[in-house]
Order: structure tokens, then C-alpha cells, then sequence
């Protein structure tokens, strides 16, 4: 077959040849015939050695990816017209001498995904050509010498190795563009600042140039479980050195920070509330690199499933989605309380669960693995392998139990021991240690000192050139620099000192040096017994909101039936809860008026926790069409914004109603969650998809979406084993309408995959069910490129069922014999603060929408 179809592609293609996926173990004799060949590309096959390709002397491109090559080819050095090599995904240890230098117009080496720690010093012959280089997943320490010499380099990529330290030459002397080095552990400099991009980077050595870099060991320590599991007193008794007794009325509400010392290490304690209504803000504020203390009550744990799920597993597998990287210390709290013989053997228990529960992952992505590697047509699921081995490489790392009675103070002192013992050990924690320029800590130090002035307002929050200004009237930062500053700050926010949203137009300019401030905001908006809180607004907050005893009724029946809030009742609810005093100025800020948006909300949709919906009552299903190429114009809404907040959504009825029941006849898809559908995953992805298409219903688990007339129904389904978000579509009468139809589906696929990418454990796959009414086969949809329509077929064929069917009845296929549709403008989508994300050829444009169709 191999021979064939390199037989044929030659004679179609004569300088190129593609043979890809064949599970080739040898060159076919046929290929190295043609020695005018300028393209070979051997990628996904079984290949251990390539002997004869210096007999293709005029190669420029060799693609070599995903084979099984441990001895790099030597042949290599005689193929001296070549412009780009890829090598990645073998096992390739070493590259001799001599190779490079006689591939003077190489211009592109991939050699990612292999087992190198080193480069032949020989590859800096390339330096005038060289310019984009992928060294990502190696095992390399330093930065190779013969890289420092690359002066074309533009592209650079060594993430996922074991770097500790960055050499500032790689950042001068070349036109470098793109440099990522994330999944290092990176001291000098520290990964944050990293994160920041090259000019921060530059600024960081630039700092050094005039003195030396201060060592600094910090800990961002999250407390994670669920309710009542002994949280806040672990966090407070370590804080305060005894054992400190809290009532069970003292609720941890949202998140509380602290921060103290043990030794030389600075921990930031991050305790978040136990109770599920607070999961819909662990987005915004968990994060990588951190020490989570997983709190498990064992007067309450049991020896079965249901109460593992509960108390740990839950977590277990949040935490595997969301940060696979960290590292779990799981404590047993209320020992006190448990039976001689019953802490032990529910240690036990919790540990030989935990590890199940991970074995299982992985063996599931194994099989994921095996299964596209093993797929007839592997190399339209590239991306999805290449996720999936990314994934695989991620391990959650679970320390050893340690149960405590925290009524016991020489119990704290024995987890304090455990804690400093593991942040100590480089293997578990190689990023612990920073290396600062001085000015880092010197503006840490300033800010500390103006949130604690007494001239400073509780919130703490400050505009960015108002902060400049105080800051450079100290003594010693009298030279600091609006970008320095900006470097510094983006700095403190990825390790959780201070918050500052850049990335928010809104909220750019302004700085909450107090993160426990914008917290307490969401905290109010966002708890458990909101009801009850509306309910108690007392009357005098609701006269001074121009409200009546009647208007909080109806907030409490629109909140208990709609799940919505409007603003003046959060207004009343922030009024209601938080001493405001001195904060008039900054609670109008952020809370708005009836004509103007408060800065909190923005914040609010920016993260998918609400949707602004500018009229409560129905909408209309016959939505308004688009218009290509021109943008909706913006109807004025003239009644008050209500915000909806999906979490709080009960029922489903009514969405049911509208949508009138599934119909066999539907398109319709399904993404697969492995390992399941995050928790509170569906209700962003509503938010989102509402924030794009203004016709829409929402409930619990379910949403319609209506564009163009069309609805469109999103359902999820989270059983273990069988989740999934499902889209269905009335199927299109006219063979002409399947277009929109399909860009409807894929405006929402589009999304579901942007926002997937926040969970890095989690594994999507889509399929759409046989139309056949009893056949259980499903077609898996290919890697979608964004630009290439999904499938060439025209006609699909069950292999279960046999039966056929016209590819646009389950997958985004047009047939050619449609009639064009005029011409538009290139296919454009801009999806709410996502940026702009364009998904295969389509005639409508969508700018960001906030109308009303009536
Ligand atoms: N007897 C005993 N009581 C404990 C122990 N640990 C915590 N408690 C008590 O359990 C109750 C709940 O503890 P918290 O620390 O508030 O629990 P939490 O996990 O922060 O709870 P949330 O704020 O709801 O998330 C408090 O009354 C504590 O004093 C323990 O080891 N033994």
C-alpha cells in the first residue's frame, strides 16, 4: 500500500511526497529513487532509521515526527539544501558533531518531545539562518551554548524542561518574537515573570544590570475541602501559634488571604469556603504552583463512594483538571473524634482511593491515546493526540496523609513540620525559590506600607497613575517607571498579592492592592443563602435605594424563580452587607447606576459568573437575522440591567417548553468530558454563548440559543462514565440553510474549546450519534484546524449499521453542489473578551452583540 501510494503521489507531486500515518518500518526503495524530491514527509510511522536519504540531495523539507528514531539519522549532514527538519515526538538522546554544519540553510528545527539535554555546539554554524527552534519537552538544564549564538532566532520554544535559570543573552542580539518557557522551574527569572512576555524579561535583566538579585521564598498554600472540614482553624492556628477554637457559625464566606512566616518561608494562605455555591469564583483566584492542604473531616468521612466523593474526590478530580501539576497534601482533621483503629484505617482508605481514582485517569487516557494512535485516519486527530500527551505528562502529586485533632496545638506543630519538611524538598517544589531585582521587593514593600497607611481606604483599591505617583515619591524609587511598575505589578498578581486585571479593559487602570477587598465583593454576590440575605436588607438601605419593602419581594421572587438579580438589588445587597463608610466613591464605582455599568460587573462577565440580560421577560424566537458583513446595530435598552447568575438555577421546564422535545430527525453533536464536565463549566459556557447570541432561554443544565430564527439547544448530561454537553439542531428544510445551521453549532464548539483550555487535565471529544434510530455507533469529528472545512467526503457510512448518509447531516460539510452563497467578507467572529475566534468558512460577521430582537 505504502509502495502504491508513494508511487502515486509521485507522479502527481513530483518534488513532494507525503507518507504519512502508513506505519512504515523502512524507507520505501521507491521514494529514494527520485533524487529531484524537495518534500518528504514521513511523519507517524514506525521508523528507527532512515538509511539512503542522503541520496535525496535536494531535499528542503523532512518531516520526521512521531517515529520511533533513538540514533539520530547521520545521513542528515549530506542533505544540504535542507530548510526545515522536524524531529519531534522520537526518542532522540544525543545529536552528534558535524551534522549542522553542513545545513547551512536550515531554517525551521523542531526537536521537541524527545530526551535531549544538550546540543552539538556545531548547530551554531546556523546562525544565519536558523530562526525558529523547538526544543519543548526535553530534558535540557541550561539553555544550550550553541543557542546563545543563533543570531536569526525568532521563534523559541523550551517549555516542560528542567530549566532553572535563563542566560540574559538569549534575550539580546536577535530579533527574537516568541519565547515560551512555562513548565520549568525557573527561579532566574521566576516563572511569573516569564509569563509577562520578552519585554518583561528584558526590564527583569535590565534591573540586574545595576544589582544583585534577592532570593525569595514564597508559598501560596490554597486550603481546599469541603464545609466544616477544619479549614480556617488550621489556617489561623498555624498563623497564630495555638490552637484556636472557631464556632461553627464562624463560615469562612468566599476566600480569606493571610500571610505569614515559618522559618526562611513566607506562606500565603489562600482558605476557601467549603460550600459548592463558592465554586463558580475558584477560577478566578486558584492557581498553579501551589501548595493545596486538602481538608478532610474524619468524623464525618465513611469507608464507602459516596462519602469519598464528597469530602475528597471531588476535589481530587478538580484539582486533576484545572492545576494537574500541583501538589496535594491531604489532611485528616477532628481525630479526636474517631475511634482507636478508625483514623488509620480511614487514612488508608482516603489514600488508596485517591490513588485508584488516578490510576483510572490514566489508564483512560491510555486508552484515548491507543485509540486515535490505533484510528484508520490518526493524522486528523493530531491535535487531539498532541493534547492528550501533554495531559498525560501531568501528574498531580499526593503527599503523604497526615491526621490531626486541630484542637491540639502539638498537632499543628506536627503538620507545620510536615509542611516546611515538603516545601523544603526541591523535587516536589523546584519553584519555590525566586530570584527578584531589589526593586521587586522595594515597590512589595511600598505597597504593603501604603495599604497599611492610615491615609489608605480599606479597599485599597487605587487607579494605576495615582499608584505611580505615591510610589515614586519614595525615597528610593524615585526612578520608577510606568513600565517597571506595570512589570512589578503583573508580577505580585500572578503570586496572589495584590489583584490587577489588565487583560479587563474596564478594570485596567485600576489596582486592588487588598485582594481580600474584591473578594468580599464577589462573596456577596456570589454565597450560600443569597435568599436569605436579600430577604434581610433592612428598610432603611432599601429607602436609600429608592426601594420599597414590595421591590425586595419581587428581587426575592425573580431571584427564587429566574435565578436573577437586578441591579439595584445588588446595590442594596452590597449596601446591606459591607460597612461603607468613607467608600461611597468606590462602592458607585464598581456598582454603577442605572445608566451605568459598575466596574464589578464587568469584572462579573469577564470571569462567566453572570450575564447581563436587558429584559426580563421573553424573548422572541424569531430573532432577527444577521446581516453579512454589516454588525447588528445596538438597540438601546431603556429598563434597568438584570443580571442572571446561572449557578442558581433550579429548573428546566420552561426551556423544555420552548424548545418542544427532541426530534429523531435533529442534527445533532456531542462533546465528550473525560473525565467529566467541571463543575461549574456548563454555567460559564451559558454565559458566554448568551453574551454572543442575544435570543436565549437559560436553565438549569440546559440553554437555547436562538440566531437567525434557528435555535439551538445545549444540553448537559454529567454521569459518570457518560458526560457530555450535547447540541442539537432542527434540521434545515433547505439544503442551502445547512451553512448557517452548522456555523450556529460551531460558534458554540468554538467556544466550548476556548474555555476547555482553562482545565489543562480535561480531554474533550466530539462525536455525533448515528442517525440511525437503534445503532449505538457514533462518528468522531477530526482535529478542527479552523480553516480547512472538517471532512472532503460527501457521504458517510456507518460501520456498525451500514447505513449512509450525507455528511452535512452530521458534520459541518457543505456539498459543493450548493449554490454559493454571494460573496462576503472573510469568515469573522469575534467572541465576547475571548478575542477573535474564526472557525471554517462561513458568510455571516458577528461582532460582540447587546441587542435586543423584538
Ligand atoms: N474536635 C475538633 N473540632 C475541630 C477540628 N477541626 C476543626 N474543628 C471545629 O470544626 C468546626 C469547623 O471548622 P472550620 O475551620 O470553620 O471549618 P472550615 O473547613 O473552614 O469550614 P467552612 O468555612 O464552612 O468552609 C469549628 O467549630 C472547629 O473548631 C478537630 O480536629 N477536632
Amino acid at each position: 500500500m505504502a509502495k502504491h501510494k508513494a508511487c502515486q503521489e509521485l507522479s502527481d507531486y513530483p518534488r513532494e511526497v507525503t507518507l504519512s500515518t502508513l506505519r512504515l518500518r523502512v524507507l520505501p526503495p521507491t521514494v529514494l529513487c527520485d533524487t529531484s524530491l524537495e518534500s518528504l514527509n514521513l511523519d507517524r510511522n514506525k521508523l528507527k532509521r532512515i538509511p539512503g536519504i542522503s541520496q535525496l540531495c535536494n531535499l528542503k523539507k523532512l518531516i520526521l515526527s512521531k517515529n520511533d528514531i533513538a540514533d539520530f539519522p547521520e545521513e542528515i549532514r549530506s542533505l544540504v539544501h535542507l530548510e526545515k527538519l522536524d524531529l519531534n515526538q522520537n526518542q532522540i538522546r544525543v545529536i552528534p558533531e558535524g551534522i549542522f554544519s553542513c545545513l547551512l540553510k536550515l531554517k525551521h528545527l523542531r526537536l521537541n518531545n524527545n530526551r535531549l539535554s544538550d546540543l552539538p555546539k556545531d548547530l551554531a554554524t546556523c546562525q544565519g539562518s536558523l530562526q525558529y527552534l523547538n526544543l519543548s519537552n526535553n530534558l535540557f538544564q541550561d539553555i544550550p551554548q550553541a543557542v546563545l549564538k543563533l543570531a536569526s532566532l525568532q521563534d523559541f520554544y523550551i517549555q516542560n524542561n528542567m530549566l532553572h535559570q535563563l542566560p540574559v543573552g538569549l534575550f539580546t542580539g536577535r530579533p527574537l518574537k516568541m519565547f515560551k518557557a512555562n513548565g520549568n522551574p525557573l527561579r532566574e527569572p521566576p516563572g511569573e515573570v516569564c509569563a509577562g512576555g520578552i519585554q518583561q524579561i528584558l526590564s527583569y535583566f535590565s534591573q540586574l544590570q545595576t544589582c544583585q538579585a534577592q532570593e525569595d521564598r514564597r508559598v501560596k498554600t490554597m486550603f481546599l475541602g469541603a464545609s466544616l472540614a477544619g479549614k480556617s482553624t488550621i489556617c489561623k492556628s498555624l498563623q497564630q501559634r495555638r490552637a484556636v477554637p472557631l464556632s461553627k457559625e464562624a463560615r469562612t464566606i468566599g476566600i480569606e488571604i493571610s500571610e505569614f512566616r515559618i522559618q526562611d518561608f513566607t506562606f500565603l494562605f489562600w482558605d476557601f469556603a467549603g460550600q459548592l455555591e463558592y465554586y463558580m469564583t475558584h477560577h478566578v483566584f486558584i492557581t498553579p504552583q501551589a501548595l493545596v492542604i486538602l481538608v478532610i473531616n474524619f468524623q464525618q468521612y465513611q469507608l464507602n463512594d459516596k462519602v469519598f466523593k464528597e469530602l475528597v474526590g471531588f476535589w481530587i478530580n478538580n484539582l486533576f483538571m484545572r492545576i494537574p501539576n500541583s501538589v496535594v497534601l491531604p489532611v485528616g482533621t477532628h481525630i479526636d473524634c474517631c475511634d482507636e483503629g478508625e483514623v488509620e484505617a480511614k487514612k488508608q482508605d482516603v489514600m488508596n482511593r485517591i490513588q485508584a481514582m488516578l490510576e483510572e485517569r490514566r489508564t483512560s487516557l491510555i486508552h484515548f491515546i491507543n485509540n486515535l494512535e490505533d484510528s484508520e485516519e490518526s493524522e486528523i486527530y493530531v491535535d487531539q493526540w498532541n493534547r492528550l500527551k501533554e495531559t498525560e505528562s501531568c501528574t498531580l502529586t499526593i503527599l503523604d496523609l497526615i491526621s490531626v485533632n486541630c484542637t491540639d496545638y502539638q498537632d499543628i506543630k506536627k503538620l507545620e513540620a510536615a509542611i516546611l519538611g515538603h516545601v523544603r524538598n526541591e523535587e516536589i517544589f523546584p519553584n519555590v525559590i525566586r530570584m527578584l531585582p531589589p526593586v521587586y521587593k522595594e515597590v512589595e514593600a511600598a505597597i504593603v506600607d501604603i495599604v497599611q497607611s492610615e491615609g489608605t481606604a480599606e479597599h485599597s483599591m487605587m487607579d494605576l497613575n495615582l499608584l505611580l505617583s505615591e510610589l515614586a515619591q519614595r525615597e528610593n524609587l524615585t526612578g520608577l517607571g510606568r513600565e517597571l511598575l506595570q512589570d512589578v505589578l503583573r508580577y505580585l498578581h500572578h503570586i496572589g498579592l495584590i489583584i490587577w486585571y489588565e487583560e479587563v479593559k474596564q478594570m485596567e487602570s485600576m489596582v486592588f492592592l487588598r485582594p481580600a477587598f474584591l473578594i468580599t465583593m464577589f462573596k456577596i454576590l456570589v454565597r450560600y443563602h443569597l435568599v436569605q440575605q436579600l430577604e434581610s436588607i433592612s428598610v432603611d438601605t432599601l429607602v436609600g435605594e429608592h426601594a420599597t419593602i414590595r421591590d425586595q419581594s419581587n428581587w426575592v421572587w425573580t431571584f427564587k424563580s429566574k435565578a436573577m438579580l437586578c441591579q439595584q438589588a445588588m446595590r442594596a445587597l452590597v449596601k446591606h452587607q459591607l460597612p461603607l463608610e468613607g467608600m461611597e466613591d468606590v462602592f458607585e464605582e464598581m456598582m454603577g447606576r442605572k445608566s451605568q455599568k459598575g466596574k464589578l460587573f464587568s469584572l462579573l462577565e469577564h470571569f462567566e459568573i453572570c450575564l447581563e440580560v436587558r429584559n426580563t421577560e421573553k424573548l422572541n424566537p424569531a430573532a432577527r437575522e444577521f446581516v453579512p458583513g454589516k454588525p447588528w446595530e445596538v438597540t438601546q435598552g431603556h429598563s434597568e440591567a438584570c443580571y442572571l447568575f446561572p449557578m442558581y438555577l433550579n429548573h428546566s421546564k420552561d426551556v423544555s417548553e420552548v424548545w418542544g422535545g427532541d426530534h429523531a430527525e435533529d442534527l445533532h453533536l456531542r462533546a465528550y468530558f473525560s473525565p467529566e464536565v467541571p463543575e461549574s463549566f456548563f454555567q460559564r459556557l451559558m454565559v458566554k454563548a448568551c453574551s454572543f447570541y442575544s435570543a436565549h432561554w437559560v436553565a438549569k443544565m440546559m440553554c437555547l440559543l436562538v440566531c437567525s430564527g434557528k435555535p439551538l439547544l445545549i444540553k448537559e448530561n454529567n454521569q459518570k462514565g457518560y458526560s457530555y454537553i450535547e447540541l442539537r439542531c432542527r434540521k434545515p428544510a433547505e439544503r442551502i440553510e445547512f451553512r448557517i445551521t452548522w456555523d450556529l453549532v460551531m460558534a458554540i464548539v468554538s467556544i466550548i474549546r476556548k474555555l476547555s483550555d482553562e482545565w489543562p487535565g480535561l480531554h474533550i471529544c466530539l462525536k455525533t450519534p448515528c442517525r440511525t434510530a437503534v445503532c449505538p455507533a457514533e462518528f468522531v469529528w477530526p482535529d478542527l484546524d479552523g480553516k480547512s472545512t472538517v471532512t472532503k467526503e460527501d457521504i458517510k457510512t456507518c460501520g456498525t449499521c451500514s447505513h449512509q448518509f450525507r455528511t452535512e447531516l452530521l458534520l459541518p460539510k457543505v456539498l459543493s453542489d450548493v449554490e454559493a452563497p454571494p460573496a462576503q467578507p472573510a469568515a469573522h467572529y469575534y467572541v465576547t473578551s475571548y478575542g477573535t475566534t474564526t472557525f471554517g468558512p462561513s458568510n455571516v460577521h458577528v461582532s460582540r452583540q447587546n441587542i435586543l430582537d423584538e
